[in-house]
């Protein structure tokens, strides 16, 4: 089965054509004005423009209001919704059923507790997504190079596909996979040169390594 492989926070050319490049399966913008890694509707459909066809497209929101969610669809062609804020399963399912795209909900992870909402978000979402649970008070909710423990992963029976994120980098995303169990992962820190800059060697990199990588060891 082949690795599912995401790289988020795309912001310029050379990102963009990077993954594309390297057959990323998926690219995330990320809508969330703090983000260092932060695209506005009109960059993010003016990048995606530069590519027809290849990766997904994925639009990464925060606690977003149907407007915003709306602006952002006027410019850029998205395939699949991420909430990575605070949203509850009937806001996911809300925004499923008025824009008509599949949702993929984050899950912060720092303990087995915080596997709790997986069953509330089963029947309303798509996938999900595993992320190391951000630091209170940190200033993003996710995009922070943070690991979790991927042994809580291991065996692990999810309801819906799911990938793996936080922390990942070229150099540890095959022994994440193989630990984790993971079909799919998700990066952006670890293909950074410096912070929201994505850099294409590291691009090319982490997507081999994933793609050359066992779920099963
Ligand atoms: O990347 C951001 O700036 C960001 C801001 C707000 C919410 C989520 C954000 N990023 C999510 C991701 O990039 C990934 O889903 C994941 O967190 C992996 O990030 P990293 O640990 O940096 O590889």
């Amino acid at each position: 089965m082949a690795i599912e492989v995401k790289i988020c926070g795309i912001r310029d050319a050379e990102g963009l054509h990077a993954a594309a490049d390297a057959a990323a399966d998926l690219i995330g913008f990320v809508f969330f004005p703090p983000s260092p890694r932060a695209v506005t509707p009109a960059q993010a459909g003016a990048l995606s423009a530069l590519r027809p066809g290849g990766p997904l497209r994925v639009g990464l929101f925060v606690d977003a209001t149907d407007a915003e969610i709306a602006a952002v669809l006027a410019a850029v062609p998205l395939g699949l919704i991420q909430l990575h804020g605070e949203e509850t399963p009937a806001r996911a399912a809300a925004i499923r059923a008025r824009f008509g795209l599949p949702v993929m909900k984050a899950i912060g992870v720092a303990e087995e507790a915080d596997f709790a909402p997986v069953a509330d978000f089963a029947p309303v979402v798509d996938r999900f997504l595993f992320d190391a649970r951000p630091p209170p008070g940190g200033p993003l909710p996710g995009g922070n190079a943070q690991p979790f423990e991927w042994r809580l992963m291991a065996g692990r029976s999810v309801p819906r596909p799911w990938l793996l994120a936080g922390g990942l980098t070229p150099g540890n995303v095959a022994e994440a996979i193989r630990i984790a169990g993971a079909p799919g992962v998700d990066v952006s820190s670890g293909v950074e040169r410096a912070r929201g800059v994505k850099d294409a060697g590291l691009v090319r990199d982490f997507v081999a390594a994933a793609k050359g990588a066992s779920p099963t060891g």
